[in-house]
């Protein structure tokens, strides 16, 4: 089943794809699981129709749920796409002066959750791309507004004339110098002078975050001066003009080597409390607008400021895919898998997260392409301007990515019309954020982006090499991982109940698959409900000694056997052929439940009290830096509870029930023999404990600072005594 595109030789290859292996099965095995669904699904009526009563009404909600949420994860297993590329053959289309130019976008937003010498890294690592460097510039969006950054960013400038040269002559993969230069390479004194050189910068870096101010001592010219003297008393992150800042200027400034370096400027777009500024998106935008002015490439990298590059030759990869003049016109993007390092070994929050940014991902390829994953994306700057057909003008003749930006990008006229676009009322009556550019409206701003692009006709294209193309920090706290996973569930439903929804407006602009692709995500918080129905419901009815499911001898009792470990064992073998260990997937699977009963409910929570106008959190940013204590227990494989957060209480909650119902059903059933009728149920509760024994130990066995709060394990046990009043009472 290959189909391979470009070059008619296979010495010329530039791409091939082929379905994935497991294609036939995942049909077959699809229509076998629906069968099995419909035929529980029957079954729930024809009790309901029996007895109706409260606990078969939810049950029968949460299996519809379940079996639809399912559903929409058949989309991503119907027409898997594994692609290749050959970058050694793209010399022999395309010639080195012929590479298009690329403008980066960095974006960070809080130098206390994202350290400055951090951003520094990233940036380092794609300036050191193996690039024409006067086709390259990097802009860091500086959303904190923050002088530590600026500084950090100044610093960089000055350390990447010797660190790009350097890379270039030992040819070295790792281009990130943190990463590079703490390994155990072959050190020669050349690398020794550059790691002091680099441990210099870190420290003056890291000094001026401590000390809350940059020190004059490490400010040198006037102009330089200038610059910090923008930081007055009024200087808010949230208060503030527009600063740019060009730190390096291609074939200007030369490295020690005497070669070009790419543009590195610095943007902090202006903002005023008074107008929304739309988080990621409106930074986006903002570098869309100011790189148009100052360089407007066709190509286009957007990159969070904790994903440093891990392979130089990327873009290769891309202009595999971009040198083909047949796919060309319309490719909205390429899509890099968002991969992490540091990730310990039980992967105990499964942060790989290797369902969402690589099975579905390549799911999606064999329809219209990847969803944008918000970071390690290669955009056409012409996909922000409508449709391949239907070109929107902006409201200015620069921004247009067919405008060609010759100026010098100091130049008076440029810097003046850079700042004006990245005004905060810029945007007021334009098309920005709904026709042109990120999408505004959602908190998920990636995957609505994505969405958009599709319906407007583009496709996108999934990259994932071996060797990791970007790697990224990954949180390494439960409460972080909750908070991420409810951001991202906030974000959906601002998608789902809209125009947009991917179950009307998706399917008649993407088709049926593809737009079902988008609606597992949109329902996504869906979820929260048979997880907790689950979560509680059998293990209480068993507390009452209710029998809630048929008996495992009866044929019913076999379909709950069937559905279970189909899907289960489905999801698994999922996870090992993408990488995954047997450890990895369990870990994966408990995460999935502790969102199910936390992130998705207080997502639903935070989407509803926004609209009742009760306020809302907004972009929560994922911190990017830990304390020791806390990254040891983390390589150690403990969960990191420790903050006293509502988040965690109904986490403990079912735990306590799930032990509790447990405990006694095994008793009872074991003394009154009654296997038959509460067995599944007592299987349930144990399934249960099983997922919560870290949760058990945090709240009685351990003593160090990452444990449950004490406060959070009595209002869990004061949560569970109501349930199992109220459950006595009702069931
Ligand atoms: O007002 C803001 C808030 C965030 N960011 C930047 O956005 C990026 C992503 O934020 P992060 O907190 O790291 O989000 P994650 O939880 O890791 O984000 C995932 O989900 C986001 C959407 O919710 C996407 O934007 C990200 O690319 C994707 O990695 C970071 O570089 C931030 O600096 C801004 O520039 N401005
Ligand atoms: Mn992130």
């Amino acid at each position: 089943m290959e189909t391979s595109t470009a070059g008619a030789t296979s010495r010329d290859l530039l791409h091939t794809s082929q379905y994935h292996p497991h294609v036939l099965y995942n049909r077959v095995f699809a229509i076998t699981y629906t069968l099995a669904i419909f035929a529980l699904l029957y079954h729930h009526a024809l009790a309901l129709l029996h007895s109706p009563n409260a606990l078969s009404i939810c049950l029968f909600i949460a299996d519809i749920i379940l079996g639809f949420m399912w559903s929409t994860v058949q989309s991503f297993r119907m027409r898997p796409i594994i692609r290749q590329v050959f970058p050694e053959n793209l010399e022999k289309s395309l010639i080195r002066r012929d590479f298009p130019p690329l403008d980066i976008f960095i974006c960070t937003a809080d130098p206390y959750k994202e350290p400055p010498i951090n951003v520094v890294n990233t940036a380092l690592s794609v300036m050191a791309y193996d690039y024409p460097m006067e086709k390259m510039s990097v802009y860091v969006s500086d959303d904190g507004g923050s002088q530590f950054t600026l500084f950090a960013l100044m610093e960089a400038a000055k350390f990447a004339k010797v660190w790009l040269p350097f890379c270039r002559k030992k040819n070295i993969m790792e281009r990130c110098p943190e990463v590079y230069l703490s390994s155990n390479h072959l050190q020669c004194s050349e690398t020794e002078e550059i790691k002091v050189m680099y441990e210099i910068m870190k420290t003056r870096v890291e000094y001026q975050l401590k000390r809350g101010k940059v020190s004059d001592e490490y400010i040198f010219s006037e102009q330089e001066r200038r610059i910090f003297d923008k930081w007055s008393n009024e200087f808010t992150p949230r208060n503030h003009p527009t600063l740019i800042q060009v730190f390096l200027e291609s074939c200007k400034d030369k490295d020690v080597s005497g070669n070009c370096m790419p543009n590195l400027i610095y943007v902090s777009r202006e903002k005023n409390s008074l107008f929304p500024h739309h988080y990621k998106a409106g930074a986006l935008n903002a570098l869309l607008r100011v790189s148009a002015i100052m360089t407007n490439a066709p190509l286009v990298l957007t990159l969070d400021c904790d994903m440093y590059s891990n392979d130089p030759t990327t873009p290769h990869r891309v202009l595999c895919y971009l040198a083909d003049a047949s796919i060309k016109p319309e490719l909205g993007y390429i899509q890099f898998p968002q991969r992490f390092h540091g990730i310990n070994k039980a992967d105990i929050y499964g942060s790989e997260v290797i369902r969402m940014f690589i099975c579905n991902p390549m799911g999606m390829d064999g329809f219209a392409g990847p969803n944008y994953g918000g970071s390690g994306t290669f955009f056409q700057r012409r996909a922000f301007f409508g449709g391949p057909p239907t070109f929107f003008t902006p409201e200015i003749e620069h921004l247009s990515p067919y405008h060609i930006a010759d100026k010098p990008i100091t130049s008076e006229a440029i810097l003046q019309l850079a700042h004006l676009v990245a005004d905060c009322n810029y945007e007021n009556n334009t098309a920005w954020g709904t026709e042109i550019g990120v999408r505004y409206g959602s908190l998920s701003e990636d995957y609505y982006t994505g969405y958009q692009l599709h319906c407007n006709g583009w496709k996108s294209f999934f990259c994932h090499p071996d060797r990791p193309a970007f790697l990224g920090d990954t949180p390494i706290t439960l409460i972080d991982v909750l908070n991420q996973n409810k951001r991202w569930s906030v974000g959906a439903l601002g998608v789902t109940i809209s125009k947009y929804c991917p179950l009307t407006y998706g399917v008649s602009k993407l088709g049926f698959l593809m737009a079902y692709s988008y609606a597992y995500y949109a329902f996504w918080s869906s979820l929260s409900i048979p997880i907790t129905i689950y979560a509680f419901l059998p293990q209480l009815a068993l507390l009452a000694r209710v029998s809630v499911f048929p008996k495992v001898t009866d044929i019913w009792g076999w379909l709950y056997i069937f559905l279970f470990l189909g899907a289960y064992a489905q999801d698994c073998l999922d996870c090992i052929t993408h990488g995954g260990t047997l450890q990895r997937w369990w870990n994966e699977q408990r995460m999935w439940l502790a969102r199910g009963v936390s992130s998705y409910i207080f997502g639903l929570a935070e989407y509803i009290s926004k609209h009742l106008n009760i306020g809302m959190q907004g972009f929560n940013v994922t911190r990017k830096v830990f304390d020791e204590e806390q990254k040891k227990r983390y390589d150690q494989g403990k969960f990191e509870f420790g903050v006293p957060s509502p988040m965690f209480v109904p986490i403990a909650s079912a735990a306590i029930i799930n032990l509790l119902a447990f405990l006694d059903g095994s008793i009872h059933v074991w003394n009154s023999g009654n296997v038959e009728e509460l067995l599944a149920q007592v299987f349930v509760a144990g399934f249960g404990v099983l997922n919560c024994l870290p949760v058990y130990e945090a709240m009685v066995l351990r003593r160090d600072k990452g444990r449950m709060p004490i406060k959070i394990t009595v209002i869990s046990t004061l949560v569970a005594a109501a349930f199992y009043a109220a459950a006595s009472v009702f069931i």
